[in-house]
Order: C-alpha cells, then structure tokens, then sequence
C-alpha cells in the first residue's frame, strides 16, 4: 500500500452524507443531488466513516441516493493531473472505502435508480444485494473520458456479469437497463418505479432478523469458499457449517421451529 505525501488525509465532509437509523437498519444516502451524487474525496471520507465502529445494534446497511439518481461516479471536477504514485493512492484509497462496505460485517443492500455510472456502479458492486427501480441504468463511460475503472469494478463487476459483458461495457460505453441489470446478475430484485429504497429498507429488516453468524458466514466465508477449489471449498463449508451449527443461537433457533414458535418456509 502506497502511503506518503501523495495520501494527504482527506477531510470527510458530513454534508455529503444523509444517514439514519431505522430500527437495525441503518440507511446511508448519497447527498449530493445537485452533482447528481458524484462521488468526491469529501464524501468518500465520510463513507468510510460510517463503515468504521458500526454500532452493535446495527444490523443491516442500506446504500441510496438522495434525488433522482443513486451516482453518477468519480467527480471528474476532483480529476486532476496526478503523477503515477499520486493516481495509485486516489485508487488505493477508493479501494479501502469499497472493501470496508464488502467485508462489513452486515448486510449492505444497494438501492439503484437513475444513472448508476462509473465509480457508482463501482459502490453498488461492493455492496451483496442489488435492488434496483425500472429506470435505473448503468454504464462505463471511463473509456470516452480517456480513464480506466479504479474503485474495484474491474475485480468485482466480472464476478458479477462475466468478464466479456464488462469488456463491453468498458470499450463501448454502452447503457445497460434495469431489465438487463437482472438478466446478466448484477441485481437480484426489481421494484416498481421509485421504491428501490423501501424494498432495500425492507430487506435490510429482514435479514438483520438471521442469526449474526450466519450473515458472518454468508458474507465472509460464501465469497471465498464460492472462488476457492472444490476440496478445499467443501472443508471450508464443513468448517463453517459446524461452526454456525454449535452456536447457542442455531440451537435456539431450531428448537423454536420443532415447537412451532417459529414461522414456517412458505412462498410469499
Ligand atoms: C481514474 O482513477 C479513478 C477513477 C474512478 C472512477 C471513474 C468514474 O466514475 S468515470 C465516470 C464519471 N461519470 C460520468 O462520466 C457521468 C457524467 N454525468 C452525466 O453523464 C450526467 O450528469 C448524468 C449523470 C447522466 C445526469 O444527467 P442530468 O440529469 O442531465 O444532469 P447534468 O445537467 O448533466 O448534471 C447536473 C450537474 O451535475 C454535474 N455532474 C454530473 N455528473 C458529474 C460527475 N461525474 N462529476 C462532476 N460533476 C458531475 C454536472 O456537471 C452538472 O453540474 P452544473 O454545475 O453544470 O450544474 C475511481 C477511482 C479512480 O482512482
């Protein structure tokens, strides 16, 4: 990690932020609708804040953007000359931001409407749910700004929507729709027109009902059981699995269902 005079600390700016808490939920709203919520090294600071000590009582993140549009990526007015070393530390420290959102130790859930663009496609990438409203859409238009990726997307989007649909996105700049959103795996849900933030809400509340272990495994240990070799991937679930099973909270959990205190699995 590059660190020196080029990683001059940057002061988080609050105002960029809109966050609350709703019951375990805590929903963070990207609050710069002027600019369209582009993405500057203020609100990048604050960003990373909110994922720093995330208080006990939380138990699901909501990622949205205030007015009509989740982002619309890098600030390009931030955009200036950088030598090399001063371009990687810009990237590096996106990269901090981004891992500390998919190594959060709960959910995060992404509600995505109007332009998801660039550096914001890139925040929605570290986030593990996707919701997304009919006009949402997505493109990469570094190509066109003589640019290339720098928030992880290049890492995170492939594992998404396969390596091809990225080069294309990347070389030809092309819009991607809501629609096609779902059908290529970037997003798991489509609401209706401008309700991505309360099925987001709604989600959050739901999976900060699981049991905390659980959610561990699922975000920590799934991606890197999902990527790692078979034999070492199933010792790695047998691991997890005996782990998550000991726990007193699996134990209660099981005994409320064979009582019938429990809700049972039906289709909603
Ligand atoms: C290299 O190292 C990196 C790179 C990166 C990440 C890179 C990227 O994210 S590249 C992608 C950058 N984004 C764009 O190219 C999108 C530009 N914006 C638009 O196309 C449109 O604004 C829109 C999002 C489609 C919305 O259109 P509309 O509703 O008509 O609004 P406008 O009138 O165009 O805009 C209103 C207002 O906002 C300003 N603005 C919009 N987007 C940006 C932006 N990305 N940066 C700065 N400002 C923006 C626009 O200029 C208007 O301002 P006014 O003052 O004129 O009102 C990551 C890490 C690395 O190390």
């Amino acid at each position: 990690m590059l660190t020196g005079n080029a990683s001059a600390a940057t002061i988080a700016d609050p105002s960029t932020l809109v966050v609350e808490t709703v019951g375990p939920v805590l929903t963070i709203g990207l609050n710069r609708p002027k600019k369209r919520n582009a993405l500057n090294d203020g609100l990048m600071a604050a960003l990373k804040d909110c994922f720093t000590d995330l208080p006990d009582e939380i138990r699901a993140v909501v990622i949205h953007g205030v007015g009509d549009h989740f982002s619309a990526g890098l600030d390009l007015s931030e955009l200036r000359e950088r030598d090399a070393t001063e371009g990687l530390v810009h990237s590096q420290t996106w990269h901090r931001v981004f891992d500390r959102i998919q190594y959060c130790r709960v959910p995060v859930i992404a509600a995505l409407k109007g332009a998801v663009i660039g550096g914001g496609l890139e925040l929605a990438c570290a986030a593990h749910i996707r919701v997304a409203e009919p006009a949402a859409y997505y493109a990469l238009p570094e190509g066109s700004r003589g640019i290339f990726v720098g928030g992880g997307g290049s890492v995170r989007l492939p594992r998404l929507i396969g390596v091809a649909r990225m080069a294309d996105m990347m070389l030809t700049g092309r819009v991607y729709s809501a629609e096609e959103g779902v059908a290529h795996g970037f997003s798991q849900y489509l609401t209706e027109s401008g309700s991505a933030y309360d099925k987001a809400l709604e989600i959050g509340n739901r999976v900060a009902q699981n049991a905390p272990l659980t959610n561990f495994a699922v975000l920590q240990a799934l991606p890197m059981i999902a990527e790692a070799n078979p034999q070492t991937g199933l010792l790695m679930e047998s691991l997890m699995a005996t782990v998550a099973q000991s726990d007193q909270e699996a134990k209660n959990r099981i005994r409320a269902f064979l009582d019938h205190k429990t809700a049972k699995v039906k289709p909603t």
